[in-house]
């Protein structure tokens, strides 16, 4: 959308100045004001909605197969959203990325500094999912991009699996099936066990590995864990002091960690080999978490009985692609193992949890867009203020995403002072700072020269006006 614009006066009492040379995404014309009829969402009668000026000009990229409810709530806006099931490979993105200002991705699609910065008019990510290890977060919060992910709608999904997971390994049911699908009938109890009276180690008590805790003692499991953080037990739940105990005192370790540079391999030979004789491996986290190919050893020797892996280093980009070599090179021994369970990063994949992530980021994306809220957003300081009214018809709210370095309120307030400035917040979150502030008594012809003065700052990231 970085084409040039012509003036556009128009008949329906929204007729603004389009900028002739500014990129929607940070023009002053992009974010106007209209009716509140297309706008989704509970209504307060005298609450002025804020939106862009012209919703069907705001394009939306979604990939990975985001929910429905998603899609519908954005679409809802006027917003023009393409849709497309999978991810794309990075010379695609490039090219799709350049025109839109919304993009909405799940796990697999990379946004690294190299895609983001040919992301000219990007506004905001929305991440569909828990995770957000798929984004240059800091890249992003330079570039003034916002990222919003949905930080718990499918843990409940994730630990619900994993209980699964735990019998199934527990009981072999994994090899049965598989053995009565091709026709054997092979009724075994050798290295079949109850769980009850297990202990279960999980590997990060976040919003996950907790939920899990009170699911296995409810099943008559002992938990320990194993955090960087010291956090309530839940439960008869007993944090342990180092992963080595954990390792060393479990029946069943899960890892429930993000992928960070300290989660890299954090299971690999030598902590397999701390693990108990016989003891079963869980991932539902990230690939990058466990060392594959010392589990293949340790799965071989009979050190671990059982593993079931949801996520893999290597992820193909959607449905129908062969889980191969080709991927991750040791796939096919991977295959061969006993009691292995094998999921193609189904975790969070239930009709409960990515209907409410629909819901849940595509608001987030929706209120970000019009009204500039940053609440629950990772990667910037959050800031919000209560919303305009329609009593006051010549307000106009301004978000100046700046960097953080000294003077800048000042210079911003100098420019801002020339009106009225009804209420301002700002906060800064690392390198980069967010101002928001709601002035009045504008006149529809200042708002240009507004938005001109503070994108002349040199501490200017990027400059949007709303009304
Ligand atoms: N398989 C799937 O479909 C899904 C996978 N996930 C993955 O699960 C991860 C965990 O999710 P949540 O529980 O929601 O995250 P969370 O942020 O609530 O909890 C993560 C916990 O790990 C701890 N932690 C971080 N680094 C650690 C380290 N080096 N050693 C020990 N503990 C460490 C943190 O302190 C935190 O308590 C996500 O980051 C995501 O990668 C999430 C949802 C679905
Ligand atoms: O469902 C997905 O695509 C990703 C789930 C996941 O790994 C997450 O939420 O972090």
């Amino acid at each position: 959308m970085s084409s040039a614009k012509d003036i556009v006066p128009r008949m329906d009492g929204f007729s603004r100045t389009v900028s002739n040379s500014l990129s929607l995404s940070t023009s002053p014309t992009f974010t106007f004001h209209s009716p509140p009829s297309s706008f989704g969402g509970p209504k307060i009668s005298s609450t002025k909605q804020l939106k862009p000026f012209d919703t069907k000009d705001i394009k939306v990229l979604l990939l990975e197969n985001v929910n429905q409810t998603g899609q519908d709530i954005l679409r809802e806006q006027g917003y023009q959203v393409e849709f497309l099931k999978s991810s794309l490979p990075e010379d695609q993105l490039i090219e799709k990325i350049r025109d839109v200002h919304v993009i909405g991705i799940r796990s697999k699609t990379k946004l690294t500094e190299r895609v983001l910065r040919e992301a000219k008019n990007l506004i905001v990510i929305g991440c569909f999912c828990i995770g957000t290890n798929q984004v240059d977060l800091q890249y992003a919060a330079r570039q003034g991009i916002a990222v919003f992910n949905s930080p718990f709608s499918n843990s409940r999904s994730v630990a619900e699996l994993v209980i699964g997971e735990i019998i199934a390994l527990a009981r072999q049911l994994g090899d049965r099936s598989n053995e009565l699908h091709n026709g054997t009938w092979n009724k075994v109890s050798k290295g079949c066990w109850e769980i009850r009276g297990k202990t279960l180690g999980i590997i990060g008590y976040g919003h996950i590995g907790s939920q899990l805790s009170v699911l296995a003692e409810a099943m008559g499991m002992s938990v320990i864990y194993y955090d960087v953080v010291n956090l309530m037990a839940l439960g008869t739940a007993r944090q342990v002091a180092t992963l080595g105990d954990l390792l060393a005192g479990a029946d069943f370790v899960t890892l429930h960690v993000p992928e960070s540079p300290e989660t890299k391999n954090m299971i690999g030979a030598k902590q397999l080999e701390q693990m108990k004789e016989g003891s079963y491996l869980i991932n539902a986290s990230r690939g990058s978490v466990v060392d594959i190919p010392a589990l293949i050893n340790a799965m071989k020797g009979g050190k671990i009985a059982g593993a079931a892996l949801d996520v893999y280093p290597n992820e193909p980009a959607g449905n129908g692609f062969y889980f191969s070599n080709e991927l991750n090179s040791w796939t096919e021994e991977l295959r061969k193992l006993k009691n292995i369970i094998l999921t193609p990063h189904i975790g969070g994949s239930t009709e409960e949890a990515q209907s409410a992530i629909g819901v849940e980021v595509s608001h987030a994306l929706v209120r970000y867009v019009n009204e500039g809220a940053t609440l629950g957003a990772v990667n910037m300081p959050e800031v919000n203020l209560r919303s305009l009214t329609l009593d006051e018809p010549n307000h106009v709210r301004v978000i100046y995403i700046h960097r953080n370095v000294p003077g800048v309120l000042g210079r911003v307030n100098a420019i801002l002072g020339n009106h009225n400035v009804d209420k301002q917040m700002t906060d800064s979150r690392g390198e980069v700072a967010y101002l928001m502030a709601d002035i009045s008594d504008v006149k529809e012809a200042e708002i240009k020269d507004l938005w001109q003065s503070l994108e002349e700052l040199s501490s200017r990231i990027r400059t949007r006006v709303l009304y």
